[in-house]
């Protein structure tokens, strides 16, 4: 498939704000037509080869990727001086369906490599949640990570096409995830 002709839904949000969550209401809407892909997977990929961890742990959320999560941050920090855009072109390339679901934009270089590569067929998405919500999924303050650039970044970012507020359950959203889908489809 042609790369100019992928409808790619970029997902930003703080950690356990629903990002993947979001993801998965969404992809329901697009059937076969829909995928998700994210952009810690590459690099994941990349750093377990280079250290010789296990890959398939550093995907789940196990306490395996929260020991291993400061020291891949910085490492990823390390590639991106070298080419910001690393990690996007890389997912990018393992594209294989019309609707991307990328659930986990960090930093305003990967908002630059999907604006530049998806003019008109991008919608980008924030995914809000407060802090006490986000505790009840599970989060708590982690110095290091929550106050890191791969947190922190996008947060002064106001021109989102949808700001979603995922404070209570999945029918709260349903209205959020319909319209985004609409537009979505529109955009194919
Ligand atoms: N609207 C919702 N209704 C019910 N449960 C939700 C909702 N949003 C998120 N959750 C739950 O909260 C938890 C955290 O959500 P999720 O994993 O999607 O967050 P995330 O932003 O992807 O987190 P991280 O950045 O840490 O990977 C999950 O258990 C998820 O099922």
């Amino acid at each position: 498939m042609n790369a100019k002709s992928h409808v790619v839904i970029v997902l930003s949000g703080k950690r356990k704000s629903g990002k993947d969550f979001v993801a998965d209401m969404l992809l329901q809407c697009f059937k076969e037509s829909g995928e998700i892909l994210r952009i810690s997977e590459p690099l994941k990929e990349i750093y377990a080869r280079e250290h010789d961890l296990n890959f398939e742990r550093l995907l789940d959320a196990s306490e395996y990727k929260e020991k291993h999560r400061a020291n891949m941050i910085k490492w990823g920090e390390e590639q991106r001086e070298k080419n910001p855009y690393i990690f996007c072109e890389t997912v990018i390339r393992k594209a294989s369906k019309r609707i991307l679901i990328i659930s986990d934009a960090r930093r305003k270089t990967d908002l630059e490599f999907f604006r530049r590569e998806f003019p008109k067929n991008l919608l980008l998405i924030r995914i809000e949640a407060q802090e006490e919500t986000r505790q009840k999924r599970g989060w708590v303050f982690t110095k290091g990570i929550d106050d890191a650039d791969s947190e922190c970044n996008l947060d002064s970012i106001k021109d989102w096409d949808y700001v979603v507020k995922n404070d209570k359950d999945n029918l709260d959203i349903q209205e959020d995830i319909k319209s985004i889908a609409h537009k979505a489809l529109e955009l194919v």
